[in-house]
């Protein structure tokens, strides 16, 4: 069945008589996969599907329900492995001068050094007090803080999600950071504490990341917010990896997944910053101009990330990823101990760049940010404007598309195809891999491991440049293909 609405085309490939629920079209998908398991938890009555005249088939977009062996066995790997990646690269810096080499070998060769690094961080309960007063004063800060309403986007249920006040995250990264320097200043906080006490604010780190991964879970399948965005596989493991509810709450506000996301590993960035600046200075008598350079361009990102937040809301980790280990442990765990390396490499192994290299290390930094904000801004403002608003100086191109939602809903969708837009498909990518080669080349050449950031990014995003467009396909059905024509490039144009 086809049918042309001005701009718009939309195609539907199954009718309403082969499929008259959406769990008979899940099944139908694939019907080894879904498990009785998942059966019970998908099975939520969606009452409108049976109305006459509702749109079939409902569209299943969002998170995937279908687990295959290798994702499954990838998920095992992650939750397995990323914990001990972090920890080896500590090891690394602490232990073996920076070098993954020296370290893998040594583990390898079964050297007394290895396993004495290995056992060496110890579990300190002040610093898992320590730890857990600072998450619950970040999520004090999120519930008490006055800031702007957020606007969610469409959950895949259809649900419009109200996100109260809660951007209040440059507030919180301000107070956090005003108050965290002048307790230093008044000689109550040692400004090197966070780097002095890493190890064990790391292992606290994984305690609350990992509890907070099995909380959602449990959570999702014994008392979930909204239970006809719940996305369940055959797989516990992808499941627990990528998270099964979309919203987890407390009440009908308290959002986990934007707190989680946003607030304790994000605010806390710019300090594990400061902090090791100030164990450099301790430890070495003077601070390098690379460590602070690298600081002003984590500042920069961190600190466009709060002024923007309400356009986070919009992006693929708020408005498509649900709440799992992949979202709870990696901004809990990953996040402020890997997107940090540069900054520890540096405060333990200082290099001073010469001011040329020094200014065009910061000079291409700030480039690639200022196209990183602006293809995100053009995205945000014509969604906002309903595609009224000018883009380089014309007026905003756009494709109008319709999707629908499982409760049969019927929405439209403007996407931008004019601008940084229509020059390749994911040009933000671009501006956030400029930005991320700079951070890193403020380490110099000789290890890989102050590197591991623009590298991991540089997977990331090329994975999502495939995990965005196959939502966007399902999403959009055939009309996506219009805008992949009008838009041929998916990151660097002429090239890829
Ligand atoms: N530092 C880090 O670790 C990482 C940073 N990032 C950064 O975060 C930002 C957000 O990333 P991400 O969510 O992946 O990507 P986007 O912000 O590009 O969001 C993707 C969504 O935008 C919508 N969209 C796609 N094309 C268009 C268009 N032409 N016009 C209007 N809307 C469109 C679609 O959603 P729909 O139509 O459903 O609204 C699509 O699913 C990026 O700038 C990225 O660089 C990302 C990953 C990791
Ligand atoms: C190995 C493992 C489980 C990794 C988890 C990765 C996550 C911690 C990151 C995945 C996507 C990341 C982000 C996306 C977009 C962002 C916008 C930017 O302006 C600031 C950073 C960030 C919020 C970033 C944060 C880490 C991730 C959630």
């Amino acid at each position: 069945m086809q049918h042309t609405r001005g701009l718009t085309t939309v195609v539907s490939t199954v009718s309403s008589n082969e499929f008259d629920t959406e769990d008979a079209f899940i099944r139908n998908l694939n019907p080894i996969h879904y498990s009785k398991r998942a059966q019970q938890i998908n099975n939520n009555p969606r009452p409108t599907l049976k109305q006459p005249g509702a749109i079939t088939p409902p569209v299943i977009w969002g998170r995937n329900i279908h687990s295959t062996l290798v994702a499954s066995l990838f998920s095992i790997g992650v939750v397995s492995l990323a914990p001990c990646l972090v920890v080896f690269f500590w090891i690394a810096l602490d232990w073996f001068e920076g070098s993954l080499l020296h370290t893998g070998l040594s583990f390898l060769s079964n050297d007394k050094l290895a396993w004495v690094a290995l056992y060496s961080p110890q579990f300190h309960l002040p610093d898992f007090v320590a730890y857990v007063a600072w998450f619950l004063f970040q999520a004090g800060l999120y519930t008490y803080l006055p800031g702007p309403l957020g606007t969610g986007q469409l959950t895949p249920a259809g649900y419009q999600l109200q996100v109260p006040s809660y951007t209040n995250g440059f507030s919180a990264w301000l107070i956090t950071n005003v108050l965290f320097v002048s307790l230093c200043i008044l000689d109550v906080l040692d400004p090197a504490i966070i780097a002095k006490h890493w190890s064990g604010l790391l292992l606290s780190a994984n305690i609350m990341g990992f509890l907070l991964s099995f909380f959602a879970y449990f959570k999702a399948h014994f008392f979930p917010t909204h239970r006809s965005d719940l996305k369940l596989s055959s797989s516990h493991a992808y499941d627990f990896y990528m998270g099964i509810e979309f919203n987890p709450r407390f009440g009908s506000t308290w959002d986990f997944k934007l707190f989680t996301n946003g607030r304790p590993g994000i605010v806390a960035w710019t300090l594990i910053d400061l902090s090791f600046i100030a164990w450099q200075y301790q430890t070495h008598g003077y601070v390098s101009n690379s460590i602070v350079i690298a600081t002003i361009l984590h500042a920069i990102y961190v600190i466009d990330f709060f002024v923007n937040e309400d356009w986070y809301l919009r992006t693929l980790d708020i408005a498509h990823d649900h709440f799992g280990y992949y979202l709870a442990w990696g901004s809990l765990v990953w996040l402020p101990s890997m997107y940090t390396l540069q900054t520890q490499y540096l405060a333990r192994y200082p290099m001073d760049l010469s001011w040329p290299v020094a200014a065009a290390i910061l000079g291409v930094g700030v480039a690639g940010y200022i196209i990183f904000r602006s293809v995100n801004w053009q995205k945000d403002v014509v969604r906002r404007t309903n595609g009224e608003c000018l883009i380089w100086g014309k007026k905003a191109e756009v494709l109008v598309f319709d999707y629908v939602t499982q409760d049969g809903g019927k929405h439209k969708s403007l996407l931008l195809c004019s601008g940084w837009w229509g020059l390749s498909r994911h040009a933000n990518y671009l501006g956030d891999l400029i930005l991320s080669y700079s951070m890193c080349a403020t380490c110099g050449l000789k290890h890989i491991l102050p590197w591991f950031y623009a590298i991991f990014m540089t997977i990331l995003l090329l994975h999502r440049c495939h995990r965005d467009e196959q939502r966007c396909a399902v999403k959009y059905g055939q009309q996506w293909e219009k805008y992949v024509a009008r838009v041929p490039w998916k990151l660097l144009p002429g090239v890829y």
